[in-house]
């Protein structure tokens, strides 16, 4: 602990009072309300912030501190009850250097009297309730929440519906009194069928399984209890044999109890082979039919565990080794505007750095003007970014209490930040947008487009070099990249004639690129790469798609109005038919071999009555698009996979849908099944 001999300064104690106020009140709204205002990734970092305020200035604890207490003293609901054994929370790790952290710390504190090759167990941390569970004589005669870990309510008609706990423990001679701890649970399925229900009778709905788990345990109707089917893990076991030497074998014993015992436990030899089950789970558990969010670390003798004891809070013998948060708070440093290659200017926020989910984030976007005026943000704001997956970071949340005195609200900027000319703001759009078509971002961003793998794919030119041949005024359209010659490549910085070579082969190479791909590559608003290989595959030439009306295109299935309007318009620009045109004297594949003319809007729609589900990730269609081709074919997308389901469209790591569908034996879509049953129905 660092404790500083300093007085705290009026600052840190505002500043620490506001954190308490705002764990606090997160607190409240988890445990008693079940109804969570942040996620917990967030609520663990700013705990973990008040907490070390907390230890370097020891006088600004107050008792109603959320570090000085186990959850929080439940609504008065139920009786209250005390433990008969308080019912701890765990320490949390969030990294290897922690676990490794506590693990000297036992070690230290157990001095001289040190074990040798102390065995750890690992078991999954399910994302549940704890409940504390009273047999005498082998009778189930309590079931209790967990509470404030002294008190907590007496929810044992409740519990008495859950199949997974005896109600007579399966022994022939009984000991008078047995303790048992384990976590009450929902299974992913039942928790999104339960909002479901909600959604429809217009109840708030629960956060995640874990809230809708604790909110069940609380219902004062055991029938609605009794109907959400929630589920039981046993993990400790409160009985004094001389036959149990450790944590192993009460597992083994409450598994002959009667009870559940999740069956993925590990005895582990070295903190080594605990990190091995932990990265294996971070993938592995994600096909699990539960929640888990974390690995219990724990000491498998229990003796040690006796040694060791509790601290007010935690034991000391275990540790909760959570899986990294995908959403952290930080703070504003600044607010920076991009402006992209169709001009749209976008606030990107500058961050102090953060680990999250695996890579250090120091920016973040903030989308456009509607998201800042709904964020409400002002520099110093502490906000919160999530990541999820491959997704670039945003900023989801203000927290405005804790936002510093005097702090400047972010707008977005009336001139261009590139060129200096004034932007527009479309009201349609929710968009700014720079529409001076010779702005430097303008044209280096439509190069960049255009030179990627997905459109032209032209090696050796990336941002670098496009910043350069723009600077130099060598290039101002796509164009122009077909008249660079070597000497004009040569005068650039540090480019040598192996690469100037190179990269004069990789222009003339991009020539023989299919249609599809420079109509992509032209960077038209709407048209990704599957909508340019669709309207490729009905206008087999720049010439047919520029000379089609904007009904003709969108009778295309799969394009949607709005992407209609958007290519109708660019090809009524004579500027980019003036480009089409360089680009075919260039030599560049605007005509594709013929084989369909386009479609007229009157077509079957393949898709008619039929229900589709998505999960993961496609390779080349966004949800969005995958979503309107299927809406447009006449179609329908649910977001939950019941009987009713026709077909799951399954992309990359897909979610718990996969398993769902396969027990409701419903028919698999790939992407490019799916693409040829549009294609066939469109021919
Ligand atoms: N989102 C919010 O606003 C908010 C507010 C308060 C708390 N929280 C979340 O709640 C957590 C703190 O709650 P907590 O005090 O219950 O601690 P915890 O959930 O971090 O860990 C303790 C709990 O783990 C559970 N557990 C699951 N599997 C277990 C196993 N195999 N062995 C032993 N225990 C197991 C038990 O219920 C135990 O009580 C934090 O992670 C925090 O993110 C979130």
């Amino acid at each position: 602990m660092i404790v500083n001999h300093q007085t705290p300064t009026p600052e840190i104690s505002q500043k620490l009072a506001q954190l308490r106020l705002t764990v606090q009140r997160a607190s409240y709204a988890y445990y008693v309300l079940d109804d969570p205002i942040m996620e917990d990734g967030v609520y663990d970092r700013l705990y973990r912030e008040l907490q070390e305020l907390e230890n370097q200035y020891p006088e600004l604890i107050s008792p109603d501190s959320p570090t000085q207490r186990v959850g929080e003293k439940p609504a008065a609901q139920f009786q209250s009850v005390t433990h008969n054994i308080p019912l701890y929370s765990l320490e949390n790790a969030f990294n290897m250097a922690e676990l490794q952290a506590w693990d000297e710390k036992w070690r230290r504190f157990l001095g001289d009297s040190l074990p040798q090759d102390p065995k750890y167990i690992c078991e999954l941390k399910i994302d549940g309730s704890a409940i504390a569970l009273t047999y005498h004589n082998g009778i189930l005669v309590r079931g209790v929440t967990r509470g404030d870990g002294v008190t907590g309510e007496d929810i044992t008609q409740n519990v008495k519906t859950i199949r997974s706990i005896p109600l007579k423990l399966h022994l022939d001679n009984p000991p008078p009194v047995v303790e048992v701890r384990g976590e009450a649970f929902l299974s992913n399925h039942i928790f999104v069928q339960i909002n479901q229900e909600r959604q429809q009778t217009g109840e708030p709905l629960f956060a995640n399984p874990r809230n809708a788990a604790a909110g069940t345990l609380r219902q004062l109707d055991p029938r609605i209890v009794a109907d959400r089917r929630l589920d039981f893990f046993a993990y400790t076991l409160h009985l004094d044999s001389p036959n149990l030497h450790d944590h192993w074998d009460c597992l083994e014993l409450l598994q002959k109890m009667g009870f559940k015992v999740n069956p993925n436990r590990q005895l582990c030899q070295s903190l080594l082979e605990v990190q091995q089950y932990f990265d294996a789970w971070d993938t592995q558990r994600r096909e699990l039919p539960y929640m888990t969010d974390g690995v219990v670390v724990k000491l498998n003798s229990l003796s040690l565990q006796k040694q060791l004891g509790e601290t007010r809070k935690f034991p000391r013998w275990a540790i909760a080794l959570k899986y990294p948060a995908e959403e952290l708070p930080t703070k504003i440093i600044s607010v920076t505007f991009q402006v992209g290659r169709t001009g749209a200017l976008t606030p990107v926020a500058e961050l102090e750095p953060i680990q999250l989910a695996g890579t250090t984030v120091k920016r973040a976007t903030l989308h456009n003007q509607d998201r800042l005026t709904e964020l409400d943000l002002h520099i110093g704001d502490t906000v919160i970014v999530r990541k999820a997956g491959e997704i670039i970071p945003e900023v989801v949340r203000v927290l405005p209490d804790l936002r510093p005195t005097g702090a400047k609200l972010v707008t977005m900027p009336t001139h261009c930040p590139e060129c200096g000319e004034t932007v527009i703001k479309t009201p349609a759009e929710a968009v700014t947008r720079c529409i001076n078509s010779s702005c430097p971002a303008i044209v280096r961003g439509s190069i960049i487009h255009w030179c990627q793998r997905p459109a032209l794919d032209i090696n050796g030119i990336g941002e670098k070099l496009v910043q350069q041949l723009v600077d130099a005024q060598l290039v101002r359209s796509v164009a122009d990249l077909y008249d660079l010659n070597m000497d004009q490549l040569l005068e650039l910085d540090r480019m040598g004639e192996k690469s100037a070579q190179k990269i004069l082969a990789a222009i003339a190479t991009s020539k023989q690129q299919p249609w599809h791909r420079v109509l992509y590559g032209l960077g038209i608003r709407h048209v990704g790469k599957a909508n340019a290989q669709l309207l490729a595959q009905n206008f087999p030439s720049c010439q047919s798609l520029a000379a089609a009306s904007s009904a003709q295109i969108e009778g295309v299935y799969g394009i949607g109005a709005e992407i209609a309007t958007s290519v109708y318009q660019w090809f009524q620009n004579p500027a980019n038919i003036s480009l089409c045109d360089r680009l075919q004297q260039a030599g560049l594949q605007l005509t594709s071999v013929p084989s369909t003319a386009p479609k007229s809007t009157h077509q079957a729609q393949p898709f008619a009555g039929k229900t589709f589900v998505l999960t993961g990730t496609l390779p080349t269609l966004s949800r969005d698009q995958a979503k309107s081709m299927i809406e447009n074919a006449g179609g329908k997308v649910t977001n939950s996979v019941t009987k009713k389901v026709d077909y799951l469209l399954l992309g990359e790591k897909p979610g718990s849908k996969l398993k769902k569908a396969q027990d409701l034996a419903i028919a698999n879509l790939s992407e490019s099944d799916f693409l040829a049953m549009i294609k066939s129905a469109n021919f």
